[in-house]
């Protein structure tokens, strides 16, 4: 006979309306699955996905906001922590309903990435158990792993959610990181609660500008942690505010919003404040006889003042920037293409990068030049932004009046000047007619010789170039050497539109981090950027993240922080099969919306979706006429 595993009982008893047999499953996922039953919700069928209207999901933030911009400045450090590990986590208030999102790219192109979208309700009688709406109801922190899930569809998902409890205990919002069940670790349950305990802490900073904040502890080496308790006083010694652990380590004593501070502590408060803000740690005990250890975190200010998000203690929020380098380059086609890079360097072939401007061809040369390991410098030529008398001279040097105009001292040139290193000639393209047979020369032999010079000098560089024109085009007409493009592009690497990256998400998370190191970008921004055209590319994706930092003031990207150009885009309606459906509605205007920006290319779409040329074809078959390309 077959073995059946715990799980394996438990769920053929769910199936055939059968008692849980005791032990096989946690309490509160047992209880859970018997109130879904009770509602009639049957395991096997697909779950209601509710997905209130953006007007409410907007309403609730503004009505969370401070605890939002904490929450997501904490999500983007959790994303900094867990990322590259297919995982999504999400921001929802205190009903389930889910607020913004962060996740990583692979995460969010799934099934279960595109149900977990703002507005979508996660609660017990919408989705069966799960996290999200298990730690709404008890209160408390909860996983879900795989098929404790009710509903058999969700059993490819873990999910692990800490509630964000204020010091009256009410549940403020939740925190939960969902993942594919095969991807979970153990650390992420932690690092949930941890998110949540430091937006708790935060959130009494922020809320108690007036106030001091002590925080206590019976050991010394944790009044740095999470353990600590905290406590925000006011001048007169009432308590406005205890963190969780405050409230645990004061246990039996009337730790609560109103008490004194003589009612918890065993000291006098104007004594112990005097010592505290003389940098002093204070050796009390608490009104049980235990003995704690006290320092002042915040001195209340006399009148509140506003706290901007950068006031508000959050941990070590410059660390999403250390981890991310500096080159993104997830994107399939392109990582394809630079494949041979380390074999073409190492045979020092000329690398030629082709792509439209803003697409980071120079960034790719800088890449290339690491990739070498080569010691000496990076030297970058525009060569279009040189006068074409002076190219010659510029390129490889000239000697002391050699002609008019000449430096007094002579140049050794730029050539020169990349010797064991990389020479990056940008702009190809405009290199004068003349100055290409001296360029073709010098990458024939390598040496150069100065203007006026008498000796040819032998160097060693690895030489890459870059043009947004299109070099054949020149050489057809006669405007470019043909051997000299021949022998520069021994290996051409051409960078996609920003539009058909598929690292897209990926590409906006790194420039929010470069900007401002820390801030959050939620999916939803990042979807509604993605439906955009980027005639600039990445630098004018660069400028709108710019513009968005600006606007959105709460220290955070979402929607509402972005530009009118983007948001006209995310009007793009869906197809008349899904505009009954929200949630295939949603995915549908995404689809339409990428097929506009690229201007109608089904295979760009599909590329950047992932998706087969098929399914977009269903999405856009009406807007006729495609492009020859789009033709499925
Ligand atoms: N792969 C990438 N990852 C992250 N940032 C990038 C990437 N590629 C480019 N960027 C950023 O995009 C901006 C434009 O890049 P870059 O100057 O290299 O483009 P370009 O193709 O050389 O432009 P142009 O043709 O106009 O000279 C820069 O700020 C660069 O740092």
């Amino acid at each position: 006979m077959q073995h059946l595993s715990g799980m394996d009982r438990a769920r053929s008893a769910l199936e055939r309306g059968e008692r849980f047999p005791a032990g096989l499953l946690p309490e509160l996922v047992a209880e859970s699955w018997q109130r879904c039953r009770d509602i009639g919700l049957d395991p096997n069928a697909t779950p209601r996905e509710e997905v209130l209207p953006f007007a409410q999901v907007r309403r609730k933030r503004e009505e969370t906001e401070g605890l939002r911009r904490l929450a997501l400045a904490e999500m983007q450090l959790l994303y900094s922590q867990i990322a590259g590990s297919n995982f999504m986590i999400a921001l929802g208030d205190a009903s389930g309903m889910v607020l913004d999102t962060i996740s990583d790219p692979v995460f969010a192109e799934s099934a279960a990435g595109r149900a977990i979208i703002p507005g979508s309700r996660w609660d017990e009688r919408n989705r069966g158990t799960n996290a999200l709406g298990l730690a709404a109801m008890a209160g408390q922190p909860v996983a879900i792993y795989g098929r404790e899930h009710y509903f058999a569809s969700h059993a490819h998902l873990s999910c692990m959610a800490a509630p964000i409890v204020d010091s009256h205990g009410r549940v403020l919002g939740l925190l939960d990181a969902s993942c594919a069940n095969e991807a979970r670790q153990q650390h992420t349950h932690v690092l949930v609660r941890m998110a949540a305990a430091q937006i708790e802490n935060g959130l009494i900073f922020q809320e108690c500008p007036e106030s001091f904040i002590l925080a206590f502890h019976p050991r010394g080496e944790y009044l740095d942690t999470l353990s600590a308790g905290l406590l925000a006083i006011s001048r007169d010694g009432v308590v406005a505010a205890l963190n969780r652990p405050g409230i645990a380590l004061l246990a039996g004593l009337p730790a609560a919003a109103g008490s004194h501070f003589q009612d918890l502590f065993d000291g006098d408060f104007g004594r112990t404040i005097d010592t505290l803000l003389n940098g002093g740690v204070a050796a009390i005990r608490d009104q049980a006889g235990s003995a704690v250890l006290m320092v002042c975190r915040q001195i209340g200010q006399r009148r509140p003042r506003l706290l901007s998000a950068t006031t508000v203690p959050v941990r070590g929020v410059s660390q999403a920037g250390a981890r991310t380098p500096d080159f993104i380059c997830e994107d399939e086609g392109l990582r394809q293409a630079i494949a041979d890079l380390p074999e073409a360097v190492a045979m020092q072939m000329p690398i030629h990068l082709t792509g439209e401007t803003g697409t980071g061809k120079e960034l790719m040369a800088r890449h290339i030049h690491e990739v070498s390991g080569r010691e000496g410098a990076f030297v970058a030529v525009n060569c279009g932004a040189i006068a074409e008398q002076l190219f010659v001279a510029e390129l490889f040097g000239h000697e002391r009046g050699a002609f008019t105009n000449a430096r007094h001292e002579g140049s050794a040139g730029l050539a020169r000047a990349a010797h064991k290193g990389t020479l990056f000639l940008d702009e190809v393209a405009d290199i004068p007619l003349a100055a290409q047979t001296a360029l073709l020369r010098f990458l024939d032999s390598m040496e150069v010789r100065a203007v006026g010079g008498q000796h040819s000098h032998k160097i060693d560089v690895q030489i890459v170039s870059a043009t947004n024109r299109d070099l054949r085009e020149l050489v057809a007409a006669r405007a470019f050497r043909s051997d000299l493009f021949y022998r520069l592009a021994a290996l051409t690497i051409a960078l996609p539109p920003l539009a058909v990256r598929t690292d897209f998400a990926l590409v906006a998370q790194h420039l929010v981090q470069k900007l401002a190191p820390g801030t959050a970008i939620t999916d939803a921004a990042i979807a509604l950027l993605r439906r955009r055209a980027w005639p600039g590319n990445i630098r004018e994706l660069r400028s709108a993240l710019q513009k968005a930092l600006i606007r959105g003031k709460g220290g955070f990207i979402d929607e509402a922080a972005l530009d009118d150009a983007s948001q006209e885009r995310a009007s793009a309606t869906a197809c008349p099969a899904c505009r009954q459906n929200p949630l295939a509605s949603r995915r549908c205007s995404e689809i339409r919306a990428i097929f506009a920006a690229t201007e109608g290319n089904i295979s760009a779409t599909a590329r950047q979706l992932g998706l087969s040329r098929t399914t977009v074809y269903k999405h856009v078959a009406e807007e006729r006429p495609l492009r020859e390309e789009g033709r499925p």
